[in-house]
């Protein structure tokens, strides 16, 4: 750790580096006990892939995240807040920090493209100012994934793709520190998912966002992460680059890599 990247804030040691730290992390629902003791850093800059097969707990993991979710035990730090310790209000405001970016590209099916952009600014206004003008950010962010074209129309003349390429500008015209996507290629065809992974890579590019992405898809995998978790049995089963898990010789790991 770069010693002058930390900070000392009341008792608590600040890492400036750090986006996400987990530690010690566990969920039980009843007998299921989901996470058993899972720990990971996401680094500023960095785009980490977290895998597990369905049902490991991907999705309970984000939920702790974003404070959806009370663990039993661990520590949650996102931006540098430790999720345990906030209010709602608190919540919210980091929340406007990330940028979603979930199964299926939940748009409202009656809003324009345009709204739907607007969406978070408005639910955000604090941020930018009551009369800020919203369209230049509309525009900026349509513009990243190539659909500026499509400004004032609705969903339902969208492609699937596209409606995927629209979620994304949507996730990131907060101009987030932090991206998480679950499943950003789920249900698209290979090109198409192609486009969403390069379009995620210029983003991360563009604007040096973090992010964090859930995903089966070891293809998008490989393209995009610099850094990968395992998830097996509720802990951080192994980690490492892709290149680094798929020589690995330990069959479980071997499993991730067959299609
Ligand atoms: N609110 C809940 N109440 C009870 N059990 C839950 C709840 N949420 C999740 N679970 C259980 O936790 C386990 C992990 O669920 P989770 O949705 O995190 O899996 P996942 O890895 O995201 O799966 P998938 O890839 O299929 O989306 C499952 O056994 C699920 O049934």
């Amino acid at each position: 750790m770069n010693l002058e990247q930390e900070r000392i804030v009341g008792k608590t040691k600040v890492d400036d580096d750090v986006v996400i730290k987990i530690e010690d992390l566990h969920v039980s629902f009843g007998d299921n006990h989901v996470l058993k003791g899972f720990n990971m850093v996401l680094k500023k800059g960095e785009n980490l892939v977290v895998m597990g097969k369905s049902g490991s707990g991907k999705s309970v993991l984000i939920k702790c995240m974003v404070g959806l979710l009370t663990p039993d035990r661990g520590y949650v730090e996102v931006l540098g807040k430790d999720i345990g310790t906030l209010d709602q209000h608190a919540l919210d405001e980091l929340r406007s920090h990330i940028g979603f970016l979930f199964q299926g590209s939940a748009l409202y099916d009656s809003m324009t493209v345009r709204e739907n952009l607007e969406f978070p600014m408005r639910r955000h206004r604090n941020r930018f100012g009551a009369d800020q003008d919203t369209l230049p950010y509309v525009m900026e962010a349509l513009e990243n994934v190539g659909l500026a074209h499509t400004l004032d129309l609705m969903p339902a003349e969208l492609s699937g793709g596209m409606k995927r390429r629209v979620a994304l500008a949507r996730a990131i015209i907060l101009r987030p520190k932090l991206i998480m996507y679950d499943e950003p290629t789920s249900g698209l065809d290979p090109i198409t998912a192609k486009e969403i992974i390069e379009l995620m890579r210029n983003i991360q590019k563009k604007y040096g966002t973090s992010a964090l992405i859930i995903t089966h898809d070891v293809d998008c995998a490989r393209v995009v992460s610099e850094r990968m978790i395992l998830l097996v049995d509720g802990t951080n089963y192994a980690e490492g680059t892709y290149g680094e898990l798929l020589a690995s010789s330990n069959p479980m790991v071997n499993a991730f890599f067959k299609k």
